[in-house]
């Protein structure tokens, strides 16, 4: 049986691995709730007892999932027997693949858009409508179980909105697309109609977890809760998160209180928390304290707690100084105060302020590397098979990448038999050694990737035209990474197409991150500088509940820092025609002894 010590978890997180039944852990930031589901994993798995069973792990991203499934392998345990990944993946692997013979919708086959794809369609489709002044940033929208909700607050444009989405969806469905969207609606519908899918289901799964609840939406918790349900206890839950983290508002994510979730599910939930913060000094606790909606209960428990932090704050700085400022600040925490750069992280709230703003910091300081996670120049959606295979392709080998990249060699043989290809001779052994033997000079990043690919297929002698699904897949893999590098160049990122922007998107962090703050959900850091911290940014002007928004993005940028707190709401950003923004409400309204740096 699995075991751990008192070093590796504190009793609060064992109490909650260990307890038998349903689990709701409300975890404070800095917590280790990562921590503590990746034992719960090791330790369910080394207890079940069936081996027809699984343990099935939701997270929030792809990248929280390899992790926790590599730290699991690290910890000696078989993982077999867990499947884990989004719930997109999860719906589409559990539900939609088995059962979406069942959805007229699907039953002739279907292929998932990514996002990007999704913007072109409905900024072709909102064109007409630009005098209205409607745009595709108006269209998001997401399901319910009772059907499509807008995110767009100003109802005086839904009538238009709701006309390009009825064309949207009519568009998607003449093409046999998805979005991922509709992946939760068809899993939520078939669920719905065929109430056998749960009851099978809960059969397969001992425990369901799920990471981050405060960011799942109702759609979602139907989903698991009809197969709770049809468990009636036998399936149990763990559910995990922080609802002052929940930043996803606009587009119906929310922390589910657990007396809704005992009524959804049927079933007897524990309800415990995780209290002792390990991340973070005293001081950055006190600060971001101020913004804790929920009243929850943190305490310093780190060696860092005692660390003299500087938290300072800036309303006065201008636009145009704000990347001297921010320069400033960088180079006293690296060059004065001795922090790694790849320990310093600059957060906007939009991408539209950290495009130019990497510009400047690149050109005001060429000694210092910048990573910007998100500007990923290639086409990210996980169902698409080159996009699987073009993990294999930007990543070298290396002891420390070879679980992961074994693991990534069997989905894309898997996803190969499921097109039609005869696999019976590829080991996951030898495609990774196909992928590795092949060398392609190419510094133009597509360019390689078509090469990479072409050269695979041919060497395992397959023509990727006999397969209409590879090829489909094929043209929108490239189609829109096509389109994305055109939009990132417009926004002025340099050299986004070469190969080596390509490789970044797969390696550990080595320079100054640039992200948003959505972008660094479960990221730490030693400095965190976070500006336009401006009311309209900070909250979005879409959110709905304003203040409450701006508190828990204000939480989310000051629990990320181990050390050092900046924050701006630079002067002159003009709002309109006649207006500037002005600071954030709650942030001007917070009374703290600042400190000057
Ligand atoms: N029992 C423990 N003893 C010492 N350090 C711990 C313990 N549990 C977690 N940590 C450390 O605390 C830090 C925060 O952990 P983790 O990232 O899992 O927190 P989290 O709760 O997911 O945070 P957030 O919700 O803010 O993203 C990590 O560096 C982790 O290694």
């Amino acid at each position: 049986m699995f075991t751990w010590t008192s070093r590796e978890l504190n009793a609060e997180q064992s109490e909650a691995v260990l307890l038998p039944g349903s689990v709701f852990l409300v975890a404070c930031p800095g917590s280790g709730k990562t921590r503590a589901l990746t034992y719960k994993i090791a330790y369910e798995l080394s207890r079940l007892e069936s081996d027809r069973q699984f343990i099935v792990a939701i997270t929030y991203t792809h990248r929280a999932a390899d992790e926790i499934q590599e730290r699991i392998e690290d910890l000696g345990v078989d993982t077999s027997r867990l499947w884990i990944g989004t719930i997109h993946s999860f719906c589409l692997e559990w539900i939609i693949k088995p059962y979406g013979i069942y959805a007229p919708e699907l039953a002739h086959g279907y292929r998932v858009i990514d996002q990007h794809e999704r913007e072109k369609l409905l900024e072709r489709l909102c064109a007409p409508y630009a005098s209205q002044r409607v745009s595709h940033y108006d269209c998001d929208y997401f399901f319910t179980t009772d059907g499509y909700y807008l995110g767009c607050p100003n109802a005086g444009k839904h009538a238009i909105i709701h006309r390009v989405l009825v064309e949207y969806f009519r568009i998607l469905a003449e093409n046999r697309q998805i979005d991922f969207e509709l992946i939760l609606w068809h899993a939520s519908q078939l669920i719905d109609l065929n109430p056998a899918i749960s009851v099978l289901l809960s059969k397969l799964f001992a425990l369901i977890l799920v990471d981050e609840y405060q960011d799942t939406k109702q759609i979602q918790y139907s989903i698991l809760g009809s197969i709770l349900r049809a468990g009636a206890g036998a399936t149990r839950l763990f559910m995990v998160g922080d609802p002052n983290q929940a930043i996803y508002g606009s587009l119906g994510g929310y922390p589910i209180e657990i007396g809704e979730l005992r009524r959804l599910t049927e079933v007897r939930i524990a309800e415990q928390q995780l209290s002792q913060n390990y991340r973070s000094s005293s001081r950055i606790i006190d600060y971001f304290g101020n913004f804790n909606v929920y009243n929850t209960a943190i305490a310093a428990a780190g060696d860092g707690r005692v660390y003299p932090s500087l938290v300072s704050y800036d309303s006065g700085v201008t636009r145009d100084d704000l990347v001297h400022e921010i320069v400033r600040l960088i180079r006293h925490n690296v060059e004065t105060l001795g922090i790694p750069p790849s320990e310093v992280c600059v957060l906007a709230p939009q991408w539209l302020h950290l495009a130019s703003m990497t510009r400047q910091l690149v050109v005001n300081m060429p000694d210092y590397q910048f990573d910007g996670p998100g500007m990923v120049p290639f086409a990210r959606d996980i169902e698409n098979f080159w996009y699987k295979l073009s993990r294999l392709a930007l990543t070298e080998p290396s002891p420390s990448l070879y679980v992961r990249r074994l693991r990534w060699a069997g989905e894309v043989i898997s996803e190969m038999k499921d097109a039609g290809i005869e696999t019976s001779r590829l080991s996951r052994k030898s495609f990774l050694r196909e992928c590795n033997a092949i060398p392609i000079d190419e510094d133009n990043g597509l360019a390689y990737l078509r090469r990479f690919f072409a050269t695979l297929f041919e060497r395992l002698g397959i023509q990727i035209s006999d397969f209409a699904q590879l090829q489909e897949h094929h043209q929108a893999f490239f189609e829109s990474s096509e389109s994305r590098i055109a939009k990132l160049e417009a926004e002025g990122v340099d050299a986004i197409g070469d190969i080596a922007f390509f490789r970044k998107v797969f390696q550990n962090r080595t320079g100054i991150t640039v992200s948003t703050i959505h972008g660094v959900k479960g990221a730490e850091f030693d400095v965190v500088i976070a500006y336009a911290l401006l009311e309209g940014m900070v909250p979005h002007f879409n959110d709905a509940d304003g203040d409450t928004s701006a508190q828990k993005l204000l939480y989310v940028v000051g629990s990320r820092a181990r050390k050092n707190l900046h924050l701006f709401s630079e002067t002159g950003r003009k709002r309109g025609r006649y207006n500037v923004y002005v600071p954030t409400r709650m942030l001007a309204a917070c009374v703290f002894n600042y400190d000057d740096v």
